[in-house]
């Protein structure tokens, strides 16, 4: 029997450790991949309830993962990395909600820098998607951040709190979130953020999350990090209390070093 991951509802967050494979790993990688890194969590006697883990491969690769999930009950998620606004239709190229949440998919990645600076996406195109992953039972993970421009003109937070504001309009909060605070300077660099900064941010959002979804979606949303994370700099990541874990581009592609930033323990109010 398939085990169903889906975030908690209020209580503890519980860290999340999330895999964004972008444009790599066809679907017999995947398999691979994902039976490597179960074998390797198992290996080291991870605790699924100190971190969950979900990787987010291509499209093409979500069948074969989730056979496999289901198949060998793999305490592994799994997402898409977008969705379509439209639940169906004349959208050549677009995926449905409906179709992931018919392979189980608990989670969709949004508004990933790569897709509003490539695919233009907007934040009203953003807000969209993130209702169209509520409609069908998927969470968004909602991806924002700042340029390095940005950063100079304005500072940390106030590009990340606008882009989640227009997010999430119209928003109903019991619905699940988790956002994703990347610095579009930091996502594949190799210069990650100073965990300070990432906690002014996340901090920020947290609070734009209460005044917009109320206190409990404030508690219960996991506010993640990304850009450049490593199995070397997550605890400096973690070590902050909004950041609940983070989304791992580069380094989700190697079994041995993201079964790593996957195996560090955050120290929940240390
Ligand atoms: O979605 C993941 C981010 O874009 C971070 O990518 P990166 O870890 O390769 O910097």
């Amino acid at each position: 029997m398939a085990v169903t991951l889906r975030p908690p509802q209020g209580g503890a967050r519980i860290p999340f450790i999330a895999g964004n494979w972008k444009m790599n790993l066809d679907h017999l990688q995947a398999i691979a991949f994902v039976q490597k890194l179960a074998w390797a969590l198992a290996d080291a006697k991870h605790d699924f309830a100190d971190a969950e883990v979900a990787v987010f491969p291509p499209f093409t690769d979500l069948r074969s993962v989730q056979t496999l999930v289901t198949a060998d009950s793999l305490p592994i998620g799994y997402g898409a990395q977008d969705v379509s606004a439209h639940d169906s239709g004349a959208y050549t190229g677009e995926i449905s909600g409906a179709f992931l949440a018919q392979l189980d998919c608990a989670y969709a990645i949004i508004g990933h820098s790569e897709r509003r600076t490539l695919h233009g996406e907007t934040d009203a195109d953003v807000n969209s998607k993130v209702l169209a992953a509520h409609r069908h039972g998927i969470v968004p993970v909602v991806c924002v951040g700042e340029t390095a421009d940005d950063l100079e003109a304005h500072g940390p937070s106030a590009v990340p709190v606008a882009q989640l504001r227009a997010a999430l309009d119209g928003v109903d909060g019991s619905k699940g979130l988790v956002v994703a605070y990347e610095p579009v300077w930091a996502i594949g660099s190799g210069q990650a953020a100073i965990p300070e900064q990432a906690e002014q941010v996340c901090a920020a959002l947290r609070a734009l999350i209460g005044e917009l979804l109320g206190d409990e979606a404030a508690t219960a949303t996991r506010i993640l990090y990304g850009g450049s994370v490593t199995a070397a700099n997550i605890a400096s990541f973690l070590r902050e209390p909004n950041v609940d874990g983070a989304l791992v581009g580069g380094a989700s592609l190697d079994i041995d070093e993201f079964s790593s930033i996957v195996r560090f323990k955050k120290h929940v109010g240390t």
